[in-house]
């Protein structure tokens, strides 16, 4: 029996003229230079450090007002955030006496309170199986050293290796050290830049930033690098619950802001998140509403194998992209999504709604595009996947109504199971049953950028009712060119 792997994607739309060849995400805002210097003149070492260390968080969380999967690319690079590093510096040349007296004391500049490297924050990024691609990074920084404790693949370990660099390292030093110790393979024209996040997945820093002030960086306390550039929520353990802050574009002007998210982690091979009651009521009808008039039966982009073969062999519901983006209602999705999966907006195509009556249903697939199964497919290939580098990353995907019977979502190589031998056997695997407002979340690629096979998909045939859903796709890169971020 043929393989029926597909994958269904807009169409292609023409490419505006858009600069997004080397871009940077600036996640520091320069510092205006004032604040503790005067004061650390006059007194003691205690004072100023403390001194120094509020105005560090204070300028670290004007730097993260505006996250950065609220923000499109910008193309600065990384650049200080405080003036601790000057102030430490001039703290260094003061007598040897006075400085080990004081810095028994305050010897440890203490990172943000929910970034410390504490056991109990570890145990929310650390797992009992290696993740390829995710390593977990405590920095330990004090008036003379760094130290860097490397938890490579985010897994548990009781002996994890560490390092020690004198001082504030340079950019390099740090880079270097990295590159070593958690075995990073250098960017290509095929993958991106490795990356840093604070394990909230606010962008700290790129392999491709070029003049980067380490003391903001240094004080994180615990760090997240993703070989694959983008961040991943921990998966942790199937049961683990996480609940994040949701922050909100200024732009953003619905009243109904939901303030939190929940994720609880229902699968780990595939990763797999839940999250109940990321859509209201409201916004279910209104979905379904907007949706009706344009709703067809599904277009899929077919392989090359499965050419000439019609799309109702493989998906027999209805749908259709929703491209006003300007709606507020939209919107206003579009950006709680950028929050929940910690990804800019840009990086998303515009929503698919989807509609199965009766019967309806579609085979398993991936929603990554397999370059090697598009070799016949210039336009694919070049527009859409960029021969590789460019692909659907996450799949947010939306019930927007409760199903009486049937219509769950399968997962057929749940806990690494080998492929099923017919596409479209719902029997085994996980199974999520659909409930109006909730969402799933999953990665068709993994923590290292590659192509996750294990996300295989499908949805089983509703029995009794009718299925409405949604998928809201999330690249690995902007996609201003046919994204709704337009
Ligand atoms: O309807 C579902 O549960 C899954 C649909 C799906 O995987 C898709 O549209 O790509
Ligand atoms: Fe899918």
């Amino acid at each position: 029996m043929a393989k029926k792997k597909h994958s269904n994607q807009n169409p292609p739309v023409q490419k505006k003229k858009q600069d997004n060849k080397k871009s940077h995400n600036n996640h520091h805002q320069p510092s205006n230079g004032s604040s503790s210097s005067s004061s650390s003149k006059k007194s003691g070492l205690v004072f100023p450090v403390w001194i120094c260390v509020v105005a560090g968080l204070l300028s670290l969380s004007l730097g993260l007002l505006t996250p950065h999967f609220l923000r499109h690319q910008s193309s600065t690079t990384t650049s200080a955030t405080t003036n601790k590093h000057r102030d430490l510096q001039k703290q260094k040349t003061m007598s040897s006496q006075q400085q080990e007296s004081d810095v028994t004391m305050t010897d440890r500049l203490h990172p943000p309170p929910e970034f410390a490297c504490t056991s109990d924050r570890l145990s929310q990024v650390l797992h009992d199986k290696p993740v390829a691609g995710m390593h977990v990074v405590c920095l330990n920084q004090t008036m003379a050293s760094l130290q860097i404790v490397f938890y490579p693949n985010a897994q548990h370990t009781s002996n994890p290796p560490s390092i020690q660099l004198e001082g504030l390292p340079a950019w390099d030093g740090f880079k270097d050290a990295l590159v070593t110790h958690l075995q990073l393979t250098p960017m290509d024209e095929l993958h991106q830049p490795w990356a840093v996040f604070s394990p909230d997945g606010e962008l700290l820093l790129r392999e491709d930033n070029e003049h980067v002030q380490m003391d903001g960086v240094a004080s994180m306390g615990m760090v997240l690098v993703f070989q694959g550039g983008q961040f991943i929520w921990p998966g942790v353990k199937i049961g683990f619950r996480r609940t994040i802050p949701l922050h909100y574009d200024s732009t953003s002007t619905t009243s109904a802001k939901k303030q939190t998210a929940t994720l609880e982690t229902i699968s780990l091979e595939p990763l797999v998140f839940a999250v109940d009651g990321f859509l209201g009521e409201e916004e279910c009808d209104f979905f379904q509403t907007q949706a009706t008039p344009s709703m067809a039966y599904s277009e899929v982009t077919l392989m090359d194998m499965d050419k000439g073969r019609p799309a109702s062999d493989f998906r027999t519901s209805q749908s259709t992209f929703l491209t006003d983006n300007t709606h507020p209602m939209i919107s206003e999705i579009d950006y709680r999504t950028a929050s929940l999966v910690r990804v800019p907006r840009v990086h998303q195509e515009n929503v698919q709604v989807l509609r199965y009556g009766n019967g309806e249903k579609y085979d398993a697939h991936h929603d990554y595009f397999d370059k090697q199964l598009y070799q016949n497919d210039p336009s694919t290939l070049r527009n859409f996947i960029q021969y590789g580098r460019r692909n659907r990353m996450i799949t947010v995907f939306w019930y927007l109504s409760d199903v009486e019977e049937g219509g769950e979502t399968i997962f057929p190589r749940f806990g690494g199971a080998p492929p099923p031998r017919n596409m479209a056997d719902c029997q085994t695997g996980l199974k999520v049953k659909p409930a109006r407002g909730k969402v799933i979340i999953f990665y068709s690629l993994k923590p290292d950028g590659s192509l996750d096979p294990l996300s295989l998909h499908g949805a089983c045939p509703v029995r009794k009712g009718i299925k409405w859903a949604a998928n809201k796709w999330v690249w690995n890169l902007p996609i201003p060119e046919f994204g709704s971020g337009r």
